[in-house]
């Protein structure tokens, strides 16, 4: 049975990274994706916007929507203090395997605990099942017709608190149309965008951060 991209670009980190090294394992999947075939990373172009925003933040509870690989779960871990922790949902289960050898190839699993399953049904089982009080921070990743339900099953839940972030991928490229209209009109959140390209391409992308105001 051929393998599945996302299963060469685990082979290709595990025989070219080194074991126990974010930094190297987010390198050769972004040499991997950028040279052989490409792959929806959030890549080493809006990687650095989101390192920002996780520092800025400096999280103790972190959510993702969306790990695909585990690229950005790596991404993020690696920048978590002593006892924060991210939480990261993926529905795929094919690649939701993938994310947990990357993880824990990169050395990052104490920090990171992957939830497989559809967000819809992961979010309201955040408090409750996973310990979770309110989320510091949230990288919005997965598929874009969740983007709006997701962000308001979140406040339904009562899991933002004054000050949550949370930034979103792809507003332009797939887009985000909804999303980006739904967040701009609430008072409730005050938002603000980040121009970018899409991963590995010259394409036009942005990210788009919402600050929740409680
Ligand atoms: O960063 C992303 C990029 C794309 C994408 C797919 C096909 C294209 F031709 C271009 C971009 C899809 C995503 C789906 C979920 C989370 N991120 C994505
Ligand atoms: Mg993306």
């Amino acid at each position: 049975m051929n393998q599945s991209k996302e299963q060469r670009i685990l082979n290709f980190v595990l025989q070219n990274a080194v074991r126990g090294d974010p930094c190297s394992v987010m390198e050769t999947i972004d040499k991997y994706c950028s040279e052989k075939e490409w792959a929806m990373n959030v890549g080493d172009e809006k990687g650095v916007i989101l390192d920002k925003t996780v520092e800025e933040v400096n999280p103790k509870v972190a959510l993702e929507l969306g790990t695909y690989c585990g690229y950005s779960a790596v991404r993020i871990a690696r920048l978590l203090k002593a006892g924060a922790r991210l939480l990261t949902v993926e529905f795929n289960p094919e690649f939701a395997a993938i994310a947990k050898q990357m993880i824990e190839f990169a050395g990052v699993q104490d920090k990171v605990k992957l939830l497989e399953g559809p967000s819809e049904v992961i979010i309201p089982q955040l408090k409750k099942k996973y310990e979770v009080d309110t989320l510091d921070f949230v990288f919005v990743d997965h598929w874009k017709d969740r983007y709006t339900p997701d962000t308001i099953l979140l406040q339904e839940c009562s899991l933002l608190r004054k000050g949550s972030v949370l930034l979103a991928d792809n507003i332009i490229f797939p887009g985000a149309p909804e999303f980006v209209k739904y967040i701009r009109n609430n008072p409730r959140f005050q938002c603000s965008t980040y121009p970018s390209h899409l991963e590995y391409m010259k394409v036009q992308d942005a990210m788009e951060k919402a600050v929740f105001l409680g």
